[in-house]
């Protein structure tokens, strides 16, 4: 057997380095763009795949070599295939999260202020909505625009562009309003939209008393920076959803806090 010379000095080159850490961050998004889905296992077997291929290739096995060779080929499309969706919400994430942070930083540069942000007395109002609909348990839904442009979704409801206001937000979700079902969207100081249907958490590992309302508050979260609040029509409670998990029953003193702490981190 013929004993492979080992490198006593390995050339490390400072864009071997950038190439590394490039490569580690993106495999940690994809990582966290999948966790706790059923891709993730097939991520997962997909990495096994190519780490034997290596080990494979360099003990110059030529058989099983180009077998893995012409698998990893194939394996491109149908990764495309298999991923569709996941490859969707990264495009999404990427368009809304990125794209239209650099849009409202140049608009607040040039207008002086940020279209997005809600005063303390709004927020004030929506806290205090919030009670009121958990004291009647009125199931509600109400998404705060952030940096996201929520535009694509307001689109599926009814605009409203309405001053926001504690009784208008009970008056949306009052059980035998139109605009009750679905959720409504708040951007800046206005009640953008009501009656919007968001997209619904892949999650595979919620609770199984989480329901649609649930599911879709913590999906516009995976796919956005927008907060959700839920309040739960079976049990008054509210939640707070947020980057893809949700504080699941909190009161209405950490909901005040956390939405104050969330949207002053923003500003
Ligand atoms: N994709 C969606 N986008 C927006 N709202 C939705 C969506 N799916 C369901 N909803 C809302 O959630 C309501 C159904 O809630 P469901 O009972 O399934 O949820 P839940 O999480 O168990 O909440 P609750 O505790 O209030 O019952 C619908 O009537 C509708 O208003």
């Amino acid at each position: 057997m013929e004993l492979l010379p080992i490198p006593l000095f390995i050339h490390v080159r400072v864009l071997d380095i950038v190439d590394i850490v490039i490569v580690a961050f993106l495999l940690y998004q994809i990582y966290l763009l999948i966790r706790g889905t059923a891709a993730i296992k097939i991520f997962s077997g997909i990495v096994l795949l190519y780490f034997i291929w290596l080990v494979v290739k360099a003990l110059n096995m030529e058989l099983l070599g180009s077998i893995l060779g012409q698998v990893i080929g194939v394996g491109v499309i149908a990764i495309i295939i298999v991923f569709q969706q996941e490859i969707r919400k990264f495009l999404l994430l990427l368009g809304s999260r990125y794209t239209t942070k650099g849009k409202s930083a140049l608009e607040s540069f040039l207008l002086g202020t940020d279209q997005n942000e809600v005063s303390q007395t709004n927020l004030d109002a929506i806290v205090k909505a919030c009670k009121n609909l958990s004291e009647t348990k009125t199931g509600a839904l109400i998404a705060i625009t952030r940096n996201s442009e929520l535009e694509v979704y307001s689109q599926t409801g009814d605009i409203i562009n309405a001053e926001l206001s504690s009784r208008l937000l009970e008056n949306i979700f009052f059980k035998n309003s139109p605009l009750h079902d679905g959720a409504a969207i708040i951007k800046g100081n206005k009640i953008h939209a009501a009656r919007c249907v968001l997209p619904i958490s892949e999650n595979l590992n919620l609770p199984p008393n989480f329901g649609m309302r649930h599911k879709s508050a913590l999906g516009l979260t995976e796919v956005t920076d927008a907060l959700v609040i839920v309040v739960s029509e079976e049990t008054g409670k509210i939640s707070l959803a947020d980057n893809g998990s949700i504080d699941y029953g909190i009161s209405l003193t950490d909901l005040k806090d956390k939405l104050e702490q969330k949207l002053q981190a923003k500003r």
